[in-house]
């Protein structure tokens, strides 16, 4: 069976791509998977596609293999765009997605349900060494609740609604997840080869 090199530590990512490649019979191996360990790969970049390349780059450079990589994040309205770039240590180091969630909801409490609009997005990045690194990218419309729901999924799963339901993304089965999810919209685009820069 075919492999591919997932550049991620996040189990919620790794079952998600589990599930997409196995339709196409690829076998998906994360860092995870590896004998040796190796280092986190600092995020210093200043938007998705910096730092998705950083983790795709950094690994295919270590393997000498083509490396798929993941930057994701939700971006908030009302709150400028914000965790965006730094939604995975917004409430500081280790993440904590708990945490996380709680600093968003604290920081929404005055925000009306009108004003909660939101996307999750998600950026690929795919490097083969020696060769120009391809982005992909996709979205997912929403809206934050104002508590927490369900038990499905990971980060800030339980306080996004996605458009069109009236259930958090964490209530959703993975199956019903993967049809919709921002990962699931770039993942389409690369199976259409529209890369985005
Ligand atoms: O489908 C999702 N459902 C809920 N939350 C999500 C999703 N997708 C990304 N997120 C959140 C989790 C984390 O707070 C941040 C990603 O941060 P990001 O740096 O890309 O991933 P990460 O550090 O967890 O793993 P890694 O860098 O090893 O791939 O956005
Ligand atoms: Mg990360």
């Amino acid at each position: 069976m075919k492999q591919i090199l997932i550049a991620t530590k996040n189990r919620g990512k790794i079952a998600e791509f589990k599930q997409f490649f196995a339709t196409v019979n690829v076998e998906v191996v994360s860092l995870l998977d590896l004998e040796e360990p190796v280092p986190d790969i600092e995020e210093t970049g200043q938007t998705f596609e910096e730092n998705a390349a950083l983790k795709a780059e950094e690994i295919a450079q270590m393997f000498n293999i083509t490396v798929l990589a993941d930057d994701s994040g939700l971006i908030i309205d009302a709150l400028d765009g914000r965790p965006g770039i730094y939604s995975a240590r917004y409430a500081g180091e280790p993440t904590d997605d708990k945490a996380n969630i709680r600093k968003v909801l604290d920081e929404l409490v005055e925000v009306p349900a009108s004003e909660r609009t939101a996307r999750f997005i998600c950026v690929l990045a795919i490097a083969t060494p020696g060769e120009e690194t391809l982005f992909y990218k996709g979205y997912c419309e929403g809206t934050i609740r104002t508590t927490e729901k369900g038990e499905n999924g990971f980060g800030y799963d339980p306080i996004f609604i996605p458009q069109g339901y009236n259930q958090t993304m964490a209530e959703l089965s993975p199956e019903e997840k993967n049809k919709i999810s921002h990962r699931k919209n770039a993942i389409s685009q690369l199976e259409k080869g529209i890369h985005s820069r």
